[in-house]
């Protein structure tokens, strides 16, 4: 933080930065696996921040938790038993808990202190992390998954970047474990970043996902506060023929999702479709 600004200044989108004008630091910690960093901004409300990288802000975090929960969840057509790996700030959760028809939700964050920092510093995120629908599962999603055979009907991979913990959620096997984890019919989706930046780690996701998955799309919302103000989604189903763009049950009580934006979600500038439709 330099001059009350808080920059993201990162190797991973090299030559620009994000920077966010500081209120007050809220909270300091090295945890078992990363650095956490919790600061009240001017405008974006509280932001977590893990290894120097922008996590969610109270002001836009509704778009990504909103889009990543509903794209699997809207086109599925009965989702009961839902998994959440990564998430511990409990944004995730709280979207999926919109649909009535889901009876159980179980988060997976390999880390401790982001859980307890979000319950302290964003409560509006968090506060559902309580719900008796919920589990909260201290561990490693890799792990957690090879312990779980077609037992869930979606799973939502809400994870940080590639670098650092979260590395070993962006390649086959974790995939594969997914596509396991699964019931027939079930639907995944995972922070697929950002077509402006990663576009060729995004055609490696497609390509994988092509190999396991029967169908597999990229999707993607705006969202000020991360990179280049959007990141993607890679939605799947382990069904034959599914249409993931048409969602199949309404959801109430949201700011960002809707029906025509979760078909639209899908539509993409040709200099992505070129490159993930002809692989
Ligand atoms: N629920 C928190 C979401 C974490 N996903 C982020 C996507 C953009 C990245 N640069 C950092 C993690």
């Amino acid at each position: 933080i330099v001059d009350g600004w808080f920059r993201e200044i990162s190797s991973q989108w090299p030559g620009q930065a994000m920077t966010l004008k500081v209120n007050k630091i809220l909270h300091v910690e090295k945890s078992l696996y990363q650095d956490v960093l919790v600061f009240e901004s001017e405008t974006f409300g509280n932001v977590l921040v893990l290894d120097g990288v922008i996590q969610c802000t109270e002001r836009d975090e509704f778009s990504y938790q909103e889009m990543i929960a509903h794209l699997p969840l809207a086109s599925h057509p009965n989702p009961k038993k839902v998994l959440v790996v990564g998430g511990g700030d409990g944004g995730v959760v709280r979207e999926v808990l919109k649909h009535d028809t889901v009876e159980q939700v179980v988060l997976c964050d390999i880390d401790e202190a982001v859980i307890r920092v979000s319950k302290q510093y964003l409560p509006h995120m968090s506060g559902l992390l309580a719900d008796p629908r919920v589990t909260v599962h201290i561990g490693d999603g890799f792990k957690f998954l090879s312990n779980n055979q077609n037992t869930y009907d979606v799973i939502i991979t809400d994870s940080s970047d590639p670098v650092g913990p979260a590395e070993s959620l962006f390649q086959k096997p974790y995939f594969e474990l997914l596509h396991n984890a699964l019931t027939p019919g079930g639907h995944i989706s995972t922070q697929g970043e950002c077509q402006w930046i990663q576009l060729s780690l995004i055609q490696d996701l497609k390509r994988v996902t092509t190999e396991i998955f029967q169908t597999t799309e990229y999707a993607y919302t705006t969202i000020p506060t991360y990179p280049s103000g959007q990141i993607g989604f890679m939605v799947c189903a382990k069904a034959p023929g599914r249409d993931l763009r048409t969602p199949v049950r309404e959801v109430k009580n949201t700011k960002y999702y809707n029906k025509d934006i979760h078909r639209t979600a899908f539509v993409l500038p040709e200099f992505t479709r070129s490159v993930l439709e002809e692989g």
